[in-house]
């Protein structure tokens, strides 16, 4: 076997147990297994940097810290959701839309739990991780590609035989509750200002200019948005969206659920009122939207929001420590 294969069996092997571990919280391979091929990498990639790859998982952690962050602008702007404070303004929000587009055939909906974290926009150049931004003010956000890197849950190469040129994701990063505590325990022994919330802390964490601090703070991320530029028509609903996002290596929230009607979504939102607060992260509600692409298209955007979304949420609260 060439060095070059034997690098490649490496990466494949380490990809496929931290693919395993983070993403499906289901380790296929003992720490001391997975270490000790991980060295076994990073001295095979010391003898020849030629052989380095970009997915390799040994480019996760950058050496020297980020000077500043350069603005970047999306190729794709993050939309940002009217919020809805109860069923009634649920309601009429259906109303909205149903007179816009009174043709409407039988919208579905797509109810997808709302993370208290921080948006991300990541880009992908035949399957490979090339960039990851900050939402900003959704049209220009802050290049922090190396700390993305960082973030296991993230795939540094997308897990698709023949990946699309260019693929667009945005999705949630945020810590969960049992990290966002320890990093404000570590803070208060060091006698450093404690973050607020956890999406404070996660915001705050992405936009640190050394790279090895955000490897140490283990932020996760739940993709949600997929664009796929030229290729618009391979996916024509949001449940395919998601479904596609789950086959290319990204953790997808479990609790995704379509509903047929507006019924289910207040069943859905009712539900998971109670429930929520055992979940091991925070969430302010429930992101509503109509599942099928081509009726997202008939209602379009507002000169703020997309017509066919709608956060509805849940009485802010306290963080648990
Ligand atoms: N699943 C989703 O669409 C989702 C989840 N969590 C969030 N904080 C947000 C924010 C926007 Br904007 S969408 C969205």
């Amino acid at each position: 076997m060439t060095t070059a294969d034997r690098l490649l069996q490496l990466r494949q092997q380490l990809q496929k147990a931290s693919y395993a571990y983070y993403v499906l919280d289901a380790p296929i391979m003992e720490d001391s297994v997975y270490d000790q091929l991980y060295r076994e990498l990073q001295k095979l990639e010391a003898e020849n940097p030629e052989l380095i790859t970009p997915d390799s998982p040994t480019q996760r952690v950058g050496e020297q810290p980020a000077s500043q962050f350069s603005a970047v602008t999306h190729n794709i702007p993050l939309y940002s959701l009217e919020n809805a404070f109860n069923v009634q303004e649920l309601q009429q929000w259906q109303e909205r839309w149903q007179r816009i587009a009174p043709t409407i055939e039988k919208a579905e909906y797509v109810c997808e739990l709302k993370i208290d974290g921080s948006a991300i926009a990541l880009t992908y150049e035949n399957g490979l991780l090339v960039r990851g931004v900050t939402r900003g003010d959704g049209t220009t956000g802050e290049e922090i590609s190396q700390n993305i890197k960082t973030i296991r849950s993230i795939p540094l190469k997308l897990n698709l035989d023949n990946p699309p040129p260019t693929v667009e994701v945005r999705g949630e990063a945020f810590l969960p509750l049992a990290e966002f505590n320890r990093i404000n325990q570590e803070r208060e022994a060091q006698g450093e200002s404690l973050f607020a919330n956890p999406r404070n802390a996660a915001a705050g964490t992405l936009r640190q200019l050394d790279s090895k601090i955000v490897h140490q703070r283990r932020l996760q991320f739940f993709a949600y948005t997929l664009h796929l530029p030229g290729q618009e028509e391979q996916i024509q609903s949001q449940w395919q969206a998601l479904e596609y996002l789950k086959k290319a290596g990204f953790m997808v929230n479990p609790h995704c659920q379509l509903c047929e009607d507006l019924d289910g979504v207040v069943a859905y939102f009712e539900d998971w009122e109670g429930a929520r607060q055992r979940l091991p992260y925070m969430t302010d509600g429930v992101v509503v939207k109509i599942n099928q692409y081509p009726l997202q298209s008939e209602l379009g955007f507002t000169q703020k929001f997309p017509r066919w979304a709608i956060a509805l949420k849940y009485p802010a609260e306290e963080t648990p420590t």
